[in-house]
């Protein structure tokens, strides 16, 4: 069985002329982005960089001043929205056992018992956490927890995943198993969006990268090619460690 099927594989995702401005001071300006490769695209850059908001943006949280935001060339709509997942630093779940988050997100989908139930536990087993489905949610460590939050948005069957910062408290191990979920939800044809500021995750998962610094994108590409020659002094500053003010 596929534990999910995208609707689409990889569809692309684009902006253009976004902004954001808050009293005064522009906080995100990104004149035109186009995601199209198969990813997953990792965004990167320091602190107050944009990141989140960018994402948030792409994910319709948040509506820009100004700006489109576009998916498989088509202007974001609430279909198109209802269509995406994503996935915050700190896992959002509901006070219930751990299939029972999953089968709250499986109900709402419609589908019938017998279908759920088979759906539930081919997650379970995906995100390793079979032996831990009836227990309560909020009993759970960190990592998996996060691993849990990642389940329930892969039971909406997105065709993009958005991950903001995703492994930040969590320890190698629990990393590892976050990044193997994260690449193989890519491998299945979901578009994964996502934001670290671990440059090494970043070498480990990235496909291509968006580095982001005072609000805009100053630089995006190719992981290896942005890695191996970065083009703008942000980049190579942020890639070698340096502080970036
Ligand atoms: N609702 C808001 N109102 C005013 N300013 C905001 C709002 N949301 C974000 N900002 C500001 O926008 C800037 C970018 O914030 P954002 O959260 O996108 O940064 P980031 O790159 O994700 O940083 P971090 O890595 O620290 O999470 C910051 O200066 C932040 O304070």
């Amino acid at each position: 069985m596929r534990d999910y099927a995208p609707l689409a594989e990889h569809p692309t995702l684009s902006v253009q002329d976004l902004r954001i401005a808050r009293e005064g001071k522009m906080l995100l300006d990104v004149g035109q982005l186009t995601l199209d490769g198969p990813g997953p695209t990792i965004i990167l850059g320091p602190n107050g960089a944009g990141k989140s908001l960018l994402l948030r943006c792409l994910h319709g949280l948040i509506a820009p001043d100004r700006g489109t935001v576009c998916q498989g060339g088509e202007f974001m709509s609430e279909q198109l929205r209802s269509s995406q997942a994503m996935v915050f630093q700190r896992p959002v779940l509901l006070r219930r056992s751990v299939a029972g988050n999953l089968d709250f997100v499986l109900r709402r989908r419609g589908l019938a018992w017998g279908v759920r139930k088979a759906a539930c536990q081919a997650l379970l087993v995906q995100g390793g956490l079979a032996d831990k489905a009836r227990q309560s949610a909020r009993s759970l460590s960190g990592g998996e927890a996060q691993r849990l939050a990642i389940l329930r948005a892969l039971a909406c069957e997105p065709t993009v995943l958005f991950l903001d910062e995703p492994t930040s408290a969590l320890d190698p191990e629990a990393t590892q198993e976050i990044e193997q979920m994260v690449l193989r939800a890519s491998r299945q044809g979901v578009r994964v969006v996502m934001v670290t500021h671990d440059i090494g995750q970043a070498r480990r998962l990235a496909r291509d990268v968006v580095v982001m610094h005072g609000g805009r994108v100053v630089e995006q590409g190719p992981a290896a090619q942005v890695f191996a020659e970065p083009q703008s002094m942000m980049t190579r500053r942020f890639l070698s460690g340096g502080l970036m003010v």
